[in-house]
């Protein structure tokens, strides 16, 4: 049913799982990225139809006593019965890995009932993992709402990090007359961008390393994550461009005082100046907690566009997050039913399977949405 890359080499094998309508579609969009060798991209669902429109060469089907591979209809118990039937399954492509990332969209069944159980598989296994996820749009109720933030709260008492996308923040970066399939797509491409970055960083061997052990130090600590993606432009005051990061519009707006470790990956040219990556390190280390553990790795990109990319994530952060889906005021919302229905969200799946198919040469919308140059660089090659 799947086949891992078990090849023993230096770099770290990481296994990518999409589980669930979001999580599949976007690994769907990740499969069109040149990703390192060592990353395998993993379909996981319930839903046999939609899994079978998945490219990606490794899917799993969970579950099909328990769904008979129709989904698990919005309800999250059912994913987790889902997962906790495959397990063996689930187990072995664990198994295989060095370190886990997990995505998908919290609110639905599926996602929201397996990836905390896949997650809890992973901790048993001792294998580091990094979860990103979103939480639905304001738009879907406050039912999916409520599902999505206690499949998040379960989530992070499992996963050694837990990177939260609101949906509704990722909507606030695009254009307000585009379209809904429009919307999942973008957001699905920053989405991939995420995960992209976050495995080129475990993969890529740069002037100052960051390596699997130097990562999971970093992640080890329980608790919400955070990253932020920046560019400093020609001129452009290195200070702006730390602050742009750490000020992310994309994440939930989580008070990094908390944060107990921060990785830092910075793509510059040769012409970076010593001055320039200690000023890193010590903005970070006035913004973060006093004893966090503040990982900094560099990459020289001889042909970089600008002077310097940073991707910065900052981990175990505990403290409460203002997030968008909590403070849903449900006075304001149609009755508490579900309106999104998972029938209307497996259409807008099939048009965004076309379209990713669509996208592979489409330029015009990496450049709108300033995907980092590593991610470009490796696209035109
Ligand atoms: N950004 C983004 N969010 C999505 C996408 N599809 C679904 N979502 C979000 O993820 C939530 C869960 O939807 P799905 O992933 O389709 O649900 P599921 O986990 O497959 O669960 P079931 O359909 O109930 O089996 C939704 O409420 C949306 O907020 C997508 O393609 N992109």
């Amino acid at each position: 049913m799947f086949d891992l890359l078990t090849e023993n080499n230096q770099t770290p094998r990481i296994a990518v799982f999409g589980v669930g309508g979001c999580g599949c579609n976007t690994i769907n969009q990740l499969s069109q990225s040149p990703l390192n060798d060592n990353a395998q991209l993993i379909a996981v669902n319930t839903d046999a139809q939609s899994l079978a429109a998945s490219q990606c060469n490794t899917r799993l089907q969970i579950g099909l006593e328990a769904t008979k591979g129709l989904g698990a209809g919005a309800n999250p118990q059912k994913g987790h019965e889902a997962a906790q039937e495959s397990e063996a399954q689930i187990k072995e492509l664990i198994a295989l890995a060095d370190i886990i990332f997990i995505t998908g969209g919290m609110g639905g069944g599926t996602g929201t009932g397996a990836i905390p159980f896949i997650a809890s598989v992973a901790a048993e296994l001792n294998k580091p993992l990094v979860a990103v996820v979103t939480t639905p749009f304001c738009f879907e109720g406050h039912q999916r709402n409520q599902l999505a933030n206690t499949g998040v709260e379960q989530l992070m008492q499992h996963a050694n990090a837990v990177i939260v996308l609101p949906n509704d923040k990722l909507a606030e970066t695009l254009d307000k007359k585009i379209t809904l399939v429009n919307a999942f797509f973008e957001s699905n491409r920053i989405l991939q961008d995420v995960l992209l970055g976050l495995t080129t960083t475990i993969s890529q061997s740069g002037l100052i390393n960051i390596d699997l052990n130097d990562f999971i130090a970093v992640v080890s600590h329980q608790g919400r994550a955070a990253m932020g993606v920046a560019k400093q432009v020609k001129g452009e005051d290195l200070q702006l461009t730390i602050n742009n990061a750490l000020k992310n519009p994309l994440l939930e707006e989580v008070d990094l005082t908390h944060a107990k470790g921060a990785i830092v990956s910075v793509m510059a040219t040769e012409d970076i100046e010593l001055s320039q990556y200690n000023n890193i390190g010590t903005t970070l280390n006035q913004q973060l907690d006093p004893s966090a553990l503040v990982i900094i790795g560099l990459t020289i990109v001889p042909e970089l566009d600008c002077d310097l990319e940073l991707m910065i994530i900052a981990t175990g952060i505990q403290a409460p997050v203002v997030s968008s889906a909590v403070q849903v005021d449900a006075a304001t919302l149609p009755p508490p039913k579900d309106r999104f229905a998972s029938l209307d969200l497996l259409n807008i799946h099939d048009l965004l399977n076309e379209k990713s198919g669509d996208s592979r040469n489409d330029l015009h919308y990496q450049s709108e949405l300033d995907i980092p140059t590593y991610t470009r660089q490796k696209q035109l090659n």
